[in-house]
């Protein structure tokens, strides 16, 4: 098995698109957010504010109907789909033409909203990343997995990984079991843990920024949002997934002098994507 290569400064330079002076919303790329369900529409809510805050020009969600008032009110720079359902999403349909799709964060597994992810995968071409609960679903029907695109992005947790591939008995053979999967289905795999690693077929990168401090709810849920950001901002799906997860990571880094491990919430991710990114700019002047 190969040795990873280590996510550091000079890799994230490689990769990072500095903005353009004389950009628009209009072409700094439109992402959708499909997820929500009763209970959990704030994990839409995280989720679509990180990628708004990675610097997509235009978000929307799709979300089930008792999440409109809250989305809206929570983060009126995003517009708002619903579904026809109040609770879950059971259709997915929408009018617009996103550059990249992310799904998952709080979605459920309401049987319709199952059948409404297998139709979305049908006939998707858009790139996309999909994490939690739509991975689950992706588990409990492993026949669809077929139908995703070439470079679709996963975003595992261990146990969400675990219910895809099965358990493993030592790092190394979750390794290998990633690495046969993303082969198999060739998909990028954003392994999250302490460390998160990327698994690209036979390539694994292993990031180097995050601490503990990002054990807590939500922070997944976060990253979701920014690696769909860098997708509709063009970014080739391995450098969003590689960018997303340095640049999440490093959130955690600058604040933790302010907030310790025990105070940074999901939010704290959010409020210094900008610092952030600001890092990489003083870098590469
Ligand atoms: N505010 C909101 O709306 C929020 C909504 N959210 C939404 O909730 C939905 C369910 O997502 P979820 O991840 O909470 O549940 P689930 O898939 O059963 O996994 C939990 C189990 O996995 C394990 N586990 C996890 N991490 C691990 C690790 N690093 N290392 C090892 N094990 C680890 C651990 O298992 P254990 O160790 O207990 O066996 C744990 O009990 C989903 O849609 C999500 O988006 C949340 O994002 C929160 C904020
Ligand atoms: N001890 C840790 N050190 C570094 N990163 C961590 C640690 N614990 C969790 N994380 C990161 O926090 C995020 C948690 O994602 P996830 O489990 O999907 O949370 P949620 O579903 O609540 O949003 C992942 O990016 C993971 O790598
Ligand atoms: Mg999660």
């Amino acid at each position: 098995m190969m040795n990873p290569i280590y996510i550091h400064q000079k890799e994230i330079l490689k990769r990072y698109k500095q903005p353009d002076q004389y950009t628009h919303k209009g072409i700094q790329g439109h992402a959708i957010i499909i997820g929500g369900s009763y209970g959990k529409m704030g994990a839409v809510c995280l989720s679509s504010k990180a990628c708004l805050k990675t610097g997509c020009g235009l978000v929307t969600v799709f979300i089930p109907k008792c999440g409109y008032d809250i989305l809206q009110i929570a983060i009126p720079e995003v517009m708002v789909i619903t579904d026809n359902q109040e609770k879950f999403i059971s259709n997915i349909i929408f009018d617009i033409t996103p550059q990249a799709i992310g799904i998952g964060p709080g979605l459920g597994l309401e049987i319709e909203t199952q059948q409404a992810v297998y139709k979305l995968l049908q006939t998707n071409k858009i790139p996309l990343v999909i994490d939690a609960d739509a991975l689950n679903i992706l588990s409990k029907n492993k026949e669809w997995l077929p139908l995703l695109q070439p470079k679709t992005i996963i975003s595992p947790h261990p146990k969400e990984l675990e219910r895809l591939i099965g358990k493993w008995n030592s790092d190394a053979e979750k390794l290998e079991k990633s690495i046969t999967f993303s082969k198999e289905y060739n998909l990028i795999i954003v392994m999250k843990g302490a460390p998160t690693r990327i698994i690209d077929g036979d390539t694994i990168y292993g990031n180097t920024t995050g601490n503990a401090a990002l054990a807590t709810a939500g922070t997944g849920d976060v990253l979701t949002g920014m690696i769909t950001s860098l997708l509709a901002q063009s970014y080739e799906p391995i450098n969003a997934a590689i960018l997303g997860v340095y640049l999440h990571g490093l959130t955690a880094d600058i604040a933790l002098p302010e907030t310790g491990y025990q105070s940074f919430i999901a939010s704290d991710v959010i409020t210094n994507i900008g610092k952030a990114f600001l890092s990489l700019e003083n870098l590469s002047k």
